[in-house]
């Protein structure tokens, strides 16, 4: 649905220049929600810029909905961008309108004749809970609900592809869950792509199907959220799900668990322990719950040293489960023998804690 091509975008002023994107590849399917993170500075702002044409790319092509944008004339470009709607971090406002008076600003200038105007920003107010809220003015709305009326202005021209550019970021956490959780909802129930960018870690894994990482221009990792997971190396995964410096324990077997949706390890835990009659304690999670499904990963360690427990590490991995035994190499400093479990899983935690890259 979006895909950009070797997208850069390089800043040039008398005294110095900035290379803000480094040929950048992405691509968003139809229909999922993809976040960009990435810290200050990295490029994604002037990479949702770039999407909708907003920042002109120095070189590279952005395509969306199969129309290649960087090729049009500034009439096509214009007709386009109507089906790309955009939220911003500030809300961007209209303080002498009202809630009504904002979300009906596109449908105006797009000439849409008053009544039917009237009646789409009643269905629009609907869409997004701010039905009692019409005549009210910006100033009397907390941050959630300006956001909601950003959301339902931005939706106005029946777009299919929503930019969200640290819509959350100015929000406490409730109303970030409750404007992800909005945002998810419109995307099931208008079959939108929504392309968002943000630093919070908590904002992709609580929506997002797919992610990237930005990093000086370029995009350093990319993939499905369960793709992600797969890999032992990505650091996006870690982020999301993190389970701390392992700790070696004497006479155990250290063992972590990834889950991706298809199945879920409690089940084969307990099945693991009865049938083998091993001792299995679990020392972290980070698990989370998309869609009914849980993903995440799992630390546990077993009683006996890896040959003892060849066995059932080969029953866990004939569940499906993505199963990754830590040696020596790849623990920490916490290799004294004389480290409890209880020391270990206090350490680690249940690590489902907001994480900002
Ligand atoms: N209009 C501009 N003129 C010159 N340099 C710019 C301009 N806009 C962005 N930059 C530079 O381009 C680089 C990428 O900036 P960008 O705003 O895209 O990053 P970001 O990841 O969105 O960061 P933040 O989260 O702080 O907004 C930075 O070095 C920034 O200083």
């Amino acid at each position: 649905m979006i895909r950009t091509t070797a997208l850069s975008k390089v800043y040039r002023s008398r005294e110095r220049q900035v290379t803000a994107l480094d040929g950048v590849d992405l691509h968003v399917r139809e229909g999922e929600i993809f976040g960009v993170l990435g810290r200050s500075g990295a490029g994604k702002s002037t990479l949702i810029r770039c999407v909708n044409l907003l920042e002109r790319p120095t070189s590279g092509t952005v395509e969306v909905g199969g129309r290649e944008l960087t090729s049009l004339s500034a009439s096509a470009l214009r007709a386009e961008r109507r089906g790309i709607g955009m939220i911003f971090q500030h809300f961007n406002l209209l303080s002498s309108r009202t809630v009504a008076g904002n979300v009906a600003v596109p449908l105006e200038i797009a000439g849409v004749p008053r009544r039917d105007r009237a009646r789409r920003v009643a269905e629009l107010l609907d869409l997004v809970g701010l039905v009692e809220h019409a005549k009210a003015y910006p100033a009397q709305l907390s941050g959630g609900q300006k956001q909601r009326v950003g959301i339902a202005r931005a939706l106005a021209a029946e777009p299919r592809v929503l930019l969200s550019d640290e819509a959350t970021s100015a929000l406490d956490p409730e109303t970030t869950r409750s404007i992800l959780a909005l945002l998810r909802d419109l995307r099931d129930r208008l079959g939108l792509t929504i392309l968002l960018i943000t630093h919070e870690m908590d904002v992709v894994k609580n929506i997002c199907d797919s992610a990237a990482l930005m990093e000086g221009g370029r995009i350093v990792e990319s993939g499905t959220v369960p793709e992600l997971l797969g890999r032992s190396d990505s650091r996006l995964a870690r982020e999301m799900f993190p389970l701390g410096t392992p700790a070696l324990l004497a006479g155990r077997t250290l063992v972590d668990i990834t889950f991706r949706g298809e199945e879920t390890a409690q089940p084969f835990i307990s099945t693991l322990a009865r049938t083998y009659n091993v001792d299995v304690n679990v020392l972290g999670a980070a698990v989370e719950s998309v869609g009914g499904r849980q993903i995440g990963r799992m630390r546990i360690s077993l009683d006996g040293t890896f040959e003892h427990n060849v066995v059932p590490i080969g029953y866990l991995r004939e569940q499906g489960l993505q199963v990754d035994v830590i040696d020596e190499a790849e623990a920490g400093s916490g290799t004294e023998h004389t480290t409890s479990d209880a020391d270990v899983a206090a350490a680690d935690g249940v690590a489902l804690a907001g994480k900002e890259l």
